[in-house]
This record gives structure tokens, sequence and C-alpha cells, in this order.
């Protein structure tokens, strides 16, 4: 019998140095085995150093890029990153319900590590309007979080409260992302389905070579929902995968370098 490829795909901005956005999902989908497909959003002039200029994709030629892939080739599971604007948000929200597409992953893109905007900000309330709710998962980092929610999250309560705000705001199930609470020795990514909140994680790298790891961590639990692992099996692999990533650096330019999208695999065969 021949056995189903899963379909993962991407709807994000491009990151020319490759580290982020489009290209780290890509990779990502690579490396977990799962057949990669994009919808590019903006195309951004970018390397480790910060982000140069952004052009944003006519609305329509996202839209475009959408009705291709639902023409022929229904994704098992799809992430969002890089939106930039409040049309483009409407436009992929309104298809992603039009076409019934499953296994949403929504990452809030909203700063890039050097400061650069990847989310306008009268976008925000977009995002939370049309988007959020079709969230199966929603990865925010804890600056993301707390744009989200208005609220400023310090500890441990601070998150569990605002896990549980974005449920209340639509998303099945949420995790806040613990990478910058540097004061934790252990970054805890706080994943909450509505009833449980588990912990996973992590050993903190001390690095600058972090350029990705959001876009990375949301493509490895986008790969794994494609190959028809629950959502709880999903992040614990994503993390385990980030983990790996941040662990063998590639020292690639001079700013915030990328993260090894190999490392996981190689170690896990
Ligand atoms: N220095 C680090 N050491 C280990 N894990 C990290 C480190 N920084 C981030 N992570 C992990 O990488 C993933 C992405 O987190 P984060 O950096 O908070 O997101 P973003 O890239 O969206 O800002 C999370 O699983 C987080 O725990
Ligand atoms: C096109 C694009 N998308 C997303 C990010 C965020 O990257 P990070 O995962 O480091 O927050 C980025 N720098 N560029």
């Amino acid at each position: 019998m021949m056995s189903i490829t899963p379909k993962a795909l991407t709807i994000a901005g491009s990151d020319s140095g490759g580290g982020a956005g489009i290209q780290a999902d890509l990779k990502t989908f690579q490396e977990l085995g799962a057949y990669g497909m994009s919808v590019i959003t903006a195309v951004t002039a970018q390397n480790t150093k910060g982000v140069q200029n952004i052009h944003a994709i006519p609305v329509e030629m996202v839209v475009d890029q959408l009705k291709s892939i639902a023409d022929d080739l229904q994704p098992h599971a799809l992430k969002t990153g890089m939106l930039f604007s409040v049309e483009i948000i409407e436009a992929v929200s309104s298809h992603i319900r039009e076409f019934h597409w499953n296994n949403v992953v929504v990452d809030p893109v909203m700063i890039a590590k050097g400061g650069s905007e990847l989310l306008r900000k009268d976008a925000v309330e977009a995002l939370k309007k049309y988007l959020l709710p079709l969230a199966d998962i929603l990865t925010p980092n804890i600056p993301e979080a707390e744009q989200l929610t208005g609220r400023t999250i310090a500890d441990k309560r601070g998150r569990e409260d605002a896990a549980r705000f974005l449920h209340d705001l639509g998303a099945k199930k949420i995790v806040i992302k613990g990478g910058h609470l540097p004061h934790e020795s252990e970054p805890v990514d706080l994943y909450y389905d509505g009833e449980q909140m588990i912990e996973f994680k992590g050993k903190r790298i001390e690095t600058s070579q972090t350029h990705g790891t959001g876009c990375t961590f949301a493509a490895a639990i986008t790969a794994e929902l494609a190959r028809g692992k629950s959502p709880a099996e999903a992040v614990q692999t994503a993390k385990a995968f980030i983990q790996e990533a941040i662990s063998s650096p590639l020292h690639l330019g001079s700013g915030h370098g990328p993260t090894n999208h190999w490392a996981y695999r190689r170690n896990n065969q």
C-alpha cells in the first residue's frame, strides 16, 4: 500500500539570511519528514545583523498562492508566521476558514530579534480577532503574549494567567515560550489545552545564536501534526528539536546567528 506523504504549509515572510521565516520552516519540515510548501507574505532583506528592508507581497498574490495550494495540494497541517498587515491577516484567516484547513499553528510573530517590526502595530487587533480563533496551537513568546493579553508576564503565575486569557480569546491550545525570561536556567514552555497545563523544560544555552528559534519551534510542531502526532506529542518533539538546534550553533554571520536545523536528526538517527 502506498503510504501518505505528510504535507506541511508555512504562510510567512522570507528571510534572505536563511535563519528564520520561510527558510527556517522549510528546513525544519524537511528534517522532520514532512513535504514543505510555502505562501510568502513578505520578503525581508535580512541577515544575522538585522532586517534591512521589508517588501509586503500584494494581498492578491498572497491569496493566489493560497488558492494554488488549496486547488491541488491540501496541507495536513500549516503554520503562520510573519503576516505584517491587517489586509494579509484578513485574507489568510478567511481562506484558512474557507478551505477548512486543520491543524493550524499560529506563531504570532511581531518583532525580530534586532527590533524590527514584522507586524504593524495596527494589525495586532486583527490578529486577535480573525486568526487567534482559528489557532489549534498558538505559540507566543513572552513579549507577544504580553501584547496579546495586555498584561506583564514575570513568572510562572503570569504565564498561566496569560495562557488562560488566550484560551478564552479562542485559541484551542497555547504554548507560551520561555526563551525571553533569562533568569530561568531551564526555559519553560508552558502548554495549556483548556484543561491541563504542562511545563516543557529545556536547558538554557548561553548564546547569541538564536535567530529563528520561534519559527523553527512552531515549524517542528506543524511537521509533527502533519505526521499525525497529537498536539502534546508535537510540542514535546519541537522542544527537543529546538534544544538540539540551539545547542550546536553554526556560527554564521556576525550578529544573532541561526540555529542548526541538522542537529536533531543527526543525533536521533
Ligand atoms: N537560550 C536558550 N536556550 C535554550 N532554549 C531556548 C533558548 N532561547 C530560546 N529557547 C527555546 O526556543 C524556543 C523559542 O523560544 P523564544 O526564543 O522564546 O521564541 P521567539 O524566537 O519567538 O522569541 C522555545 O522552546 C524556548 O524555550
Ligand atoms: C521573515 C521573518 N519571520 C520571522 C522572524 C522572527 O524570527 P525569530 O524566530 O527569531 O523570532 C524573522 N526574523 N524574519
